[in-house]
């Protein structure tokens, strides 16, 4: 990955962090490699200005981030809802519907993110787009369980076009199994001018099919580092709001 690239993610992580974390904040701590850099400049303000915060992970991943970093573990049985929750994406839309689980994370994300108050999205300016797809060709990864990977791929197709893919580990034989024992299909080529809420609704219905990476009407604002170290804001909500 491009020098550019990993400071645009920089940048857009801890101006998030910086205008929406306070002290005594509930925070979901998303997955992937941009908040990697929010949780740095996270616990880096716990060390200097002493933030309270405690801390609800989203994967395997982001809890291994928080107990690293040392911060405060906490989860949705002690604390079920959340002041903040601040994540990566895949791309954002002009709607701000995201693609989101290109690292396999999107369930316990969009449990926790739907238990917060906002969320608020960190990326570089690749995955800035007008249309889903436009940029993202990986495909929309959706969970599922393994027995029916087959049956939920023939009726996506049938119903929506494009094609499924199972997607395949790299440091192991057989297929990628998420945080929660499933599979991950990963659904391309699909018609770009879609309904998103119409088709995310039909395909929770497909039995087996766990949970989409389509995040519809959830982000609050999204925060892009470009190429020139600047920052753009898509989406709403104002700093701490
Ligand atoms: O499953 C992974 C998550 O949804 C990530 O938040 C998403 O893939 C973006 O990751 P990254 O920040 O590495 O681009």
């Amino acid at each position: 990955m491009s020098d550019l690239v990993q400071s645009a993610k920089k940048a857009a992580a801890y101006a998030a962090v910086d205008d929406h974390i306070k002290s005594g904040y509930i925070v979901g701590i998303g997955s992937g490699s941009t908040v990697v850099f929010a949780v740095d400049r996270l616990a880096e303000r716990v060390r200097n200005e002493n933030l309270k915060v405690k801390c609800i992970p989203t994967s395997f991943q982001a809890r291994q981030l928080i107990i690293d970093n040392k911060l405060t573990l906490t989860d949705l049985d002690v604390d079920p809802v959340l002041d903040v929750c601040i994540d990566g994406a895949d791309e954002v839309d002009s709607n701000m519907t995201l693609i989101k689980g290109g690292g396999g994370c999107l369930l316990q994300e969009k449990i926790v993110a739907s238990n917060a108050k906002k969320l608020i999205i960190i990326a570089d300016y690749t995955k800035d787009s007008q249309k889903l797809g436009d940029q993202y060709k990986k495909g929309i990864p959706i969970e599922v369980v393994p027995i029916a990977y087959v049956p939920i791929s023939n009726k996506i197709k049938e119903r929506f076009g494009g094609s499924l893919e199972l997607r395949m580990a790299v440091k192991k034989a057989g297929p990628v199994v998420t945080d929660n024992g499933n599979f991950v299909l990963d659904w391309t080529n699909f018609n770009q001018d879609s309904d998103w809420e119409k088709v995310n609704s039909e395909l929770l219905h497909i039995p087996g099919l766990v949970e989409t990476g389509l995040f519809i009407k959830m982000a609050s604002k999204a925060y892009f580092g470009l190429k020139d170290g600047s920052v753009k804001q898509k989406g709403t909500c104002s700093a701490q709001a």
